[in-house]
C-alpha cells in the first residue's frame, strides 16, 4: 500500500505524520520507518475524532505507544487547522482532550502554534513510579542517583523525572545518560519507563536536555520542557508566567500558572513541514520502502531562528 507522509518537526523532535483510520500496525510503521530514517524520534497519526477535531496517536521510535507528544501535537495542530480551515481546535488525545491554536509566528517563515499540555499529576502512581512508601516526589535528591541533584517526578501526562543540574553536567550527558538507560531498562522504580530531563537555569530561562523513554537522546521533548518549566518555577528558578526553554534543538515558550492544585501549562513553539514522503507498506515490514521524497522551503527559515538564538544556547551543547 503506498502512503503520502508529511516529515515534520517542533524543535527539531522529528516524526512521520500521516492520516488514516485505526490500524493495528501503527507500532511496526514506526519500527520500520525508524530504521529507514534515524533522524525520527516516531511516528504522529491523525484519526477521526467522535469528540473532537480529530484524535492523535504518537508511537515512539522503538514502537511503544506515548500518551501525549508535546512537540507532535503542535504540528498535528497546524495540521487540523489548515484542514479544517480555523484557527482554533480540540484534538483528543490518549488521556485528554487539548486545545491548540494558531500563534502569531516566533519568527519569519515559521508556522507556530500553542497547544495545551494536561493532565498534570505528581501522583506517583500516575507516572507510574515506586519510591518506599513516598506518594509524591518533588524537588528531592535520589540518593542512589546523587546527592546533589535535586529531581521532581511529574506526569503530564506522559512520566517525566526532571532533575536540576549544574552547566557542566549539560555539557558532558554521560550522568544522564546512564540513569535514563537504566531506568527505561528493568528496573524497580519506573515499571513503564520514563522520560529523563536535565535542567540547567538560564539567565533569561531555563536549558532542557532530555533523554526519551523509547528513544533515546533528543533535540528536545516539548512535554519533558514543559514539566520541567512547570518545576523550575515551583522551585523559584524562574518566576510563573512565560518562560523561555532552550534545547539543543531551539527554543519554545512554556506558559505556567499554578493556583493552588490547579496548575495551567500551554506550550508554544515551530510545528515545521520538511518533506513529503511516498512509502510503500507492504504485509512484509522488510521490504516496505521509502518510494520518493520532496523537500519543502520552511526549514531555512527555522535555521535561521536557531541561528539568532545560538549564541545563548551554545554554552550547553
Ligand atoms: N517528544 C515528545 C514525547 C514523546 C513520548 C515520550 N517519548 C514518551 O514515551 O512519553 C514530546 O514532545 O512531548
Amino acid at each position: 500500500m503506498e502512503m503520502t507522509l508529511t516529515k515534520v518537526h517542533g524543535s527539531m523532535n522529528t516524526f512521520y505524520m500521516f492520516e488514516s483510520d485505526e490500524r493495528e500496525d501503527f507500532a511496526q510503521l514506526a519500527i520500520r520507518l525508524s530504521a529507514l530514517d534515524p533522524d525520527i524520534d516516531g511516528i504522529l497519526v491523525i484519526l477521526p475524532s467522535a469528540v473532537a477535531h480529530a484524535k492523535m496517536r504518537v508511537f515512539n521510535n522503538d514502537g511503544s505507544e506515548a500518551s501525549m507528544c508535546g512537540n507532535g501535537l503542535r504540528c498535528v495542530a497546524r495540521y487540523v487547522c489548515e484542514r479544517d480551515r480555523v484557527q482554533e481546535a480540540v484534538i483528543e488525545t490518549l488521556k485528554a482532550l487539548l486545545r491548540v491554536k494558531k500563534e502569531e509566528t516566533l519568527n519569519e517563515g515559521i508556522e507556530t502554534y500553542a497547544v495545551e499540555i494536561a493532565p498534570v499529576s505528581f501522583s506517583l502512581s500516575s507516572l507510574p513510579m515506586k519510591y518506599g512508601d513516598n506518594s509524591e516526589w518533588i524537588h528531592q535528591a535520589l540518593p542512589f542517583v546523587s546527592e546533589k541533584i535535586p529531581f521532581s517526578a511529574v506526569a503530564v501526562p506522559n512520566p517525566h523525572l526532571i532533575g536540576i543540574v549544574p552547566q557542566e553536567m549539560q555539557k558532558d550527558p554521560s550522568h544522564q545518560q546512564k540513569w535514563a538507560q537504566y531506568f527505561n531498562g528493568e528496573n524497580e522504580y519506573f515499571s513503564d519507563g520514563v522520560n529523563v530531563s536535565y535542567v540547567t537555569p538560564m539567565e533569561n530561562g531555563i536549558f532542557v536536555r532530555t533523554y526519551e523513554r523509547g528513544v533515546g537522546f533528543t533535540n528536545a521533548c516539548g512535554t519533558a520542557m514543559t514539566a520541567s518549566a512547570l518545576v523550575s518555577c515551583m522551585a523559584e528558578l524562574v518566576p510563573y508566567g512565560d518562560v523561555a526553554v532552550y534545547n539543543p534543538g531551539g527554543m519554545v515558550k512554556c506558559s505556567v500558572s499554578k493556583q493552588g492544585d490547579d496548575i495551567q501549562l500551554q506550550l508554544t513553539g515551530n510545528a515545521t513541514y520538511l518533506s513529503v514522503v511516498k512509502f510503500d507498506w507492504s504485509n512484509n515490514a522488510e521490504e516496505s520502502s521509502i518510494l520518493s521524497s520532496e523537500s519543502l522551503e520552511e526549514q531555512a527559515f527555522y535555521e535561521k531562528f536557531v541561528g539568532n538564538i545560538s549564541n545563548l544556547s551554545k554554552q550547553f551543547v
